[in-house]
């Protein structure tokens, strides 16, 4: 059995946060991470698997390890942070995992937020393969604004154009309010990840209309169409696509990363993580002026709760990960079996 199929079962199996790091960490490091790396990365991925963003958990983990095996990430790099200006830190990521280079650079990053206002970190040279949520979400709890964009891998079309070009490109943003979890969004600018595009063919459901089109270029909803030839849609027609534009320049560009249609993996099999930058830009929201910026953001939710608004980006995670801290996280039981085994 592949270690793609392997991940296909229903039945399912209760474990706790702690112990699906520790278990994720020992599976990194088993397939050539460094022991540093691989705690980044293992929190990062048991943090999807408990918030229920299943598409960026442990449904990774072959792609992560058949990436390592093919040796177009390494799993050993030491990020090279340097201080280029007063708002500015640029890390080279020396075709390392981006997560490890964002944590090199974190606390030079707040302390040029917090004594500028505004900091900038460009990170090239890396692979992102995961949620970015984790990336801004803690800079909210420390009372900071953050925003983030990556660039992935060709499987977008651009609104009007014929052929794929752009990334799904997500973008995500954490801020700070008064009373209660900060505010996230985190979204891919493709009308659907292409991590879900993959579930739904395991799953052998169909995609919602208008979100992919198949090798001749016309509308499928069928998501194996999509992966096999096929191509995704931006998320809103030109004005998704607009945003997808503005990630390439913000995420390669201006980081000095490759565009999402820039790197090759054609000589390494099994590789599956795209090879391109990401940008962060933090916010000290305490230089604001007047009433404090939680204050007013808490302002905002309370308006868009009395305007009827039942469901705020970010709820739905928090609710999964209060149920998994509590009851532990379901996953299928095959996945954390051949977990343990990769581990071993
Ligand atoms: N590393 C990479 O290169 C890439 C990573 N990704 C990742 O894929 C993941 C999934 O992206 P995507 O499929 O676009 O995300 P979704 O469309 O599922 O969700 C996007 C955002 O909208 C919120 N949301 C969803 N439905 C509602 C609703 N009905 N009301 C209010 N808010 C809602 C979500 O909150 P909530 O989470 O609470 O549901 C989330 O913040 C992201 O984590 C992204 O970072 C995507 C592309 C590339
Ligand atoms: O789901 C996606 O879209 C992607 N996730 C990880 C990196 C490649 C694109």
């Amino acid at each position: 059995m592949s270690a793609q199929s392997s991940l296909i079962d229903h039945a399912t199996a209760l474990i706790g946060f702690d112990e699906l790091v520790g278990l994720l960490h020992a599976v990194f490091v088993k397939h050539g991470t460094s022991p540093e790396a691989a705690a980044i990365l293992a929190h990062n991925c048991a943090s999807a698997e408990r918030d229920g963003a299943h598409s960026h958990g442990i449904f990774r983990i072959p792609g992560y390890l058949s990436t390592l095996a093919s040796g177009w990430v390494d799993g050993n790099a030491t990020p090279v942070v340097t201080d280029v200006a007063s708002g500015f830190v640029r890390v080279d990521a020396c075709n390392g995992f981006a997560q490890p280079a964002l944590a090199a650079a974190r606390a030079l990053l707040i302390e040029k937020a917090r004594s500028a206002g505004i900091a900038l970190l460009a990170i090239h040279n890396s692979h992102h393969f995961a949620a970015l949520w984790p990336d801004v979400e803690p800079f909210a709890e420390e009372g900071l604004v953050a925003l983030s964009v990556v660039n992935s891998m060709t499987c977008v079309v651009p609104h009007g154009a014929d052929r794929p070009l752009f990334g799904t490109n997500p973008i995500a943003f954490a801020a700070p309010r008064a009373d209660g979890a900060p505010i996230v969004f985190d979204l891919a600018t493709s009308a659907i990840a292409h991590g879900d595009v993959q579930i739904a063919a395991r799953k052998g459901e169909r995609l919602p209309p208008g979100m992919g089109v198949d090798s001749l270029g016309q509308p499928t909803t069928d998501p194996k169409a999509v992966l096999e030839g096929g191509a995704l849609l931006p998320f809103g027609g030109h004005k998704g696509s607009a945003l997808s534009m503005m990630v390439e320049l913000l995420a390669a560009a201006l980081t000095g990363g490759n565009f999402s249609f820039e790197f090759n993996w054609a000589d390494h099999p099994g590789a599956r993580t795209p090879w391109t930058g990401q940008l962060l830009i933090v916010i000290d929201p305490s230089k604001t002026a007047g009433q404090s910026f939680a204050e007013r953001s808490q302002e905002l939710v309370r308006q868009m709760h009395a305007a009827g608004l039942r469901r705020l980006p970010g709820d739905r995670r928090h609710r999964t990960r209060a149920k998994s801290l509590q009851e532990g996280i379901t996953v299928e039981a095959q996945a954390l079996a051949q977990l343990r085994d990769w581990a071993l």
